[in-house]
């Protein structure tokens, strides 16, 4: 393509000249004829060659199996829905294909839908420096996160990894564990008051949501929002944006920057963002000048005792303004404000989704509750306090495995794309062409029943390491894979066992009588929201 547009650059040069030596001889209006021959000719030739180049590609994608579409023109846009249905018809495709297909989104935009680890593995673990994430499914969060490590590639994404990997490492993850402890109290407190008042039927998205943000909110900026309680502008703003999102997804015409930011949802998006950037920016500046004046945060304290009560855990603000590379270079100010802002997009609705549909599971399962709950009770056995360190999580084996095939079943991100700067084999000697988008169906791959036998079915036990020791190491990939996986998965599944642990001590879960239709947002949501009934359970006597 990069040839074919230096020769009608040539060509538009050569037809300037030619129009520039005949202005003396034609009047202007059969000058004005000429130039718009041109313009028009020229666009042909583009458009020719953009129908050429994608019937090339078409051609090489025939090694993947096309399922039947409705229309010639349209191929397959608008069968890829965000509803239950839409789900149920990606399980009709993996078990008709089994590993892959390709796909067609209108007459110019193509992609590989995978579905099978063998298939999955060597994508996700081609080296970062061939992946690029795709505007397509990524350019609309670029406004709210910027150039952030969800969103940035090549040098720069590795640059950011490696500055940010260390705020990630058990050291620091072991200092939050005491916030998630703290924020599901506040949770639970507002739920035994609820129960109280005869309110006993919930919404887990609703309080969940609102409590992985309020722990994020403590662990990113120690900002304590009292977003459980009462109302945040902050908080708002970020359900706003998260919403808005989805809406121009589905918007075709919303997709054109020129219509959306005139449009009544792309002020309102302008807003939120100018609200969510304006408080990061404000503590990024307001920490910045306090490291100046007074030295050094202080790390994750190892002290133990009085001395705990008087130091401030560092929390992720902090970790990145110390962060340095190997010749000194930190992160600017503005690149601090991109990574923060991913971090509560990122890690506040995905880990939020996840601990919801492991109660609702749980809920559906007496059986499996009882065994968590007693799992629980016999850790917490004979202790002054409610607390879960972090060295408890690694004693709540079965809780474990009970949040890992909720993670499969209830998956929070259903997909990941990507685009690849070079050819890509995948078993069978089929080629991914360079440049096609691929999306990676963590969905697909997680329910298809070559890999877990009777995919639907919630059965804790395929996680029994004995189980699982035969599977392929890509069968579940809930934190995606590779050198692009997730960097809070530790930080994550800390907070899911802690929440699930003390969630299932206090309360019993039961169906909440609505039947669920899942809903696939940017994380697994449920039609109108998932909702249990909550009974309060006395605390054991030992
Ligand atoms: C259950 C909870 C979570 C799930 C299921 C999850 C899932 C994922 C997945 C599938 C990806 C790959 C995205 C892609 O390739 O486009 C990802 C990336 C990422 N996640 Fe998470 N995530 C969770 C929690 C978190 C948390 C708590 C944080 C931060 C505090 C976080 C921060 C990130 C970041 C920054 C990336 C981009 C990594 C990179 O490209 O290098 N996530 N996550």
């Amino acid at each position: 393509m990069a040839v074919i547009d230096a020769v009608l650059d040539r060509l538009l040069d050569g037809l300037l000249g030619l129009g520039r030596l005949l202005s003396p001889l034609c009047s202007p209006f059969v000058l004005l004829q000429l130039s718009a021959l041109v313009v028009l000719l020229l666009l042909s030739l583009r458009v020719v060659c953009l129908l050429w180049s994608h019937a090339q590609f078409t051609r090489r994608l025939r090694c993947f199996s096309k399922p039947p579409t409705q229309n010639w023109l349209m191929g397959h846009l608008g069968e890829m829905r965000s509803t239950e249905e839409g789900l149920q018809a990606v399980d009709q495709l993996v078990r008709t294909y089994s590993h892959s297909c390709s796909w067609f989104l209108g007459p110019f935009y193509s992609l590989v839908r995978l579905f099978h680890p063998d298939y999955i593995k060597p994508l996700l673990l081609a080296p970062a420096s061939i992946t690029v994430k795709d505007e397509l499914f990524y350019g609309f969060l670029r406004p709210w996160l910027g150039q952030s490590l969800l969103l940035s590639n090549g040098d720069d994404w590795f640059r950011r990894r490696r500055l940010l990997t260390p705020a990630f490492h058990f050291d620091i993850l072991k200092n939050y564990v005491k916030i998630f402890n703290h924020s599901s109290d506040i949770m639970h407190s507002k739920w035994r008051r609820l129960v109280a008042e005869g309110e006993s039927r919930q919404d887990m998205f609703n309080h969940i949501s609102l409590m992985t943000l309020d722990s994020l909110l403590r662990c990113t900026f120690s900002y304590n929002s009292n977003c459980q309680e009462s109302s945040s502008e902050y908080i708002a703003a970020i359900f706003e944006l998260s919403t808005l999102v989805i809406e121009r997804r589905g918007r075709i015409l919303h997709h054109w920057d020129c219509l959306y930011w005139r449009s009544p949802e792309g002020q309102r998006f302008k807003q939120a963002c100018s609200v969510v950037h304006g408080f990061t920016r404000t503590v990024v500046q307001e920490r910045r000048a306090q490291l100046l004046h007074r030295g050094e945060p202080e790390g994750p304290d190892t002290t133990g005792g009085e001395e705990k009560k008087k130091k401030r855990v560092a929390d992720f603000i902090d970790l990145l303004l110390l962060s340095k590379d190997e010749d000194g270079h930190g992160l600017t100010d503005e690149e601090i404000k991109a990574e923060a802002d991913t971090f509560m997009f990122g890690g506040h609705d995905t880990t939020a989704s996840g601990i919801s549909w492991v109660l609702y599971n749980l809920s559906q399962h007496q059986d499996y509750q009882d065994r968590c709950r007693a799992e629980v009770n016999d850790l917490l056995q004979d202790r002054k306090t409610e607390d879960l360190d972090w060295e408890d999580l690694s004693s709540l084996p079965f809780t474990t495995m009970c949040i890992k095939e909720s993670l499969r079943l209830h998956s929070p991100v259903s997909a990941v794309t990507r685009r690849y700067t070079k050819d890509m084999t995948v078993p069978g000697g089929r080629v991914i062409p360079q440049g096609s988008i691929c999306l990676v169906s963590i969905y697909g791959n997680h329910h298809n029943p070559e890999i877990w036998p009777d995919p639907d079915v919630y059965n804790p036990m395929r996680f029994d390491p004995e189980n699982s020791k035969d599977r392929s190491s890509h069968a579940f990939i809930p934190f995606s894979s590779g050198p692009r996986n997730c960097i809070g998965q530790k930080f994550a599944m800390a907070e899911l066992r802690v929440v699930v642990a003390l969630t299932l001590r206090r309360f019993r879960l039961t169906p909440g009588g609505v039947e669920v239709r899942r809903l696939p947002q940017l994380v697994l949501r449920a039609e109108g929201g998932l909702w249990l009934t909550l009974e309060t359970l006395d605390a054991p006597q030992d």
